[in-house]
C-alpha cells in the first residue's frame, strides 16, 4: 500500500484529481475508450469538483460508480444523482455513465441488464474507491449477506448487497472485477477512518473488505 497524506482536504482533492486526470489521459492516448469508477457517499464531491474543468477526451470516458444504494435518483442517497451533480458536467458532460441502477423494485431484477451492458467496459482502467470507518468499500460491507460471493475470484461483476450498516438494498461491484483495475486509489478522510484503514490491514477481508484492495492501492489522506 502507498500513502500519501496532504496538508488539508482542499490540497487533497485538487491533487488527487490532478493525478486521475493524468491517469486517465494516459489511458485515453493507448485506448479508444476508457472506463473511470468512482465512489458514491459523502467523501469525493470536490474531487469531482476538480475533474469537471480539466479538460481531456471526455466523449472517450465511460464513468461507472463502484456501487449503488437501490434508491431513486430523487433520493439525496442516490449516488447517481451525486454523479450528474458533481461530475458529469462542465467538461465532464461528455463523459457517458454506465448505470448501476434501473426504475426497478430490488437489486436482483435489475442485476442482469446491468451487468450484460457493464462487463464489456472491463477491466477499470483508473479507480477511486471510498472507504466507511466500518472498512467497507464500494458495498463490500463487514456482515452483508453476500460478502462472501463478492469476495470470491469467481464473482460476477455486480452482486446485490444487504447489509445492517448499509441503510439500503445496494448493487455492488465485486471484489476481483475492482481487483482487476489497472490504476486503484482510495480516500479518505479524518482520524477515524485513519484508525480504520490501519486496523484493516491487520484484519480478514470479511471483517474488513477493504482490505483486499489495499495492497495495490494508493491511500490519500487528509485530516
Ligand atoms: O455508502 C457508501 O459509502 C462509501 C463511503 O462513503 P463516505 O460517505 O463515508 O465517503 C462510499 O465509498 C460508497 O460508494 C457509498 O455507496
Amino acid at each position: 500500500m502507498k500513502f500519501q497524506e496532504y496538508p488539508d482536504r482542499d490540497l487533497l482533492a485538487l491533487n488527487l484529481a490532478d493525478t486521475l486526470a493524468s491517469e486517465l489521459g494516459a489511458a485515453l492516448r493507448h485506448e479508444d475508450r476508457v472506463t473511470f469508477c468512482v465512489p458514491g457517499g459523502t467523501t469525493p464531491g470536490p474531487i469531482f469538483d476538480a475533474l469537471t474543468a480539466v479538460q481531456l477526451d471526455w466523449d472517450r470516458v465511460d464513468v461507472v460508480l463502484n456501487d449503488e444504494r437501490w434508491v431513486p435518483e430523487s433520493s439525496p442517497r442516490s449516488n447517481t444523482a451525486l454523479l450528474r451533480q458533481r461530475l458529469l458536467t462542465g467538461h465532464a458532460a461528455a463523459a457517458t455513465l454506465l448505470p448501476l441502477r434501473q426504475d426497478v423494485e430490488t437489486p436482483e431484477e435489475g442485476l442482469a441488464p446491468l451487468s450484460d451492458a457493464l462487463k464489456p467496459h472491463m477491466p477499470i482502467d483508473v479507480l477511486l474507491l471510498g472507504m466507511g470507518a466500518d472498512m467497507h468499500t464500494a458495498s463490500l460491507f463487514p456482515g452483508a449477506d453476500r460478502l462472501g460471493e463478492a469476495l470470491s475470484d469467481e464473482a460476477p461483476v455486480l452482486l446485490p448487497m444487504r447489509a445492517d450498516g448499509a441503510g439500503e438494498p445496494r448493487i455492488t461491484i465485486t471484489a476481483p472485477w475492482l481487483k482487476g483495475a489497472l490504476s486503484t486509489h482510495i480516500v479518505i478522510m479524518g482520524a477515524e477512518k485513519r484508525a480504520a484503514l490501519e486496523a484493516a490491514r491487520k484484519l480478514a477481508p470479511e471483517e474488513a473488505p477493504v482490505s483486499v484492495l489495499l495492497s495495490q492501492a494508493t491511500v490519500h489522506w487528509a485530516e
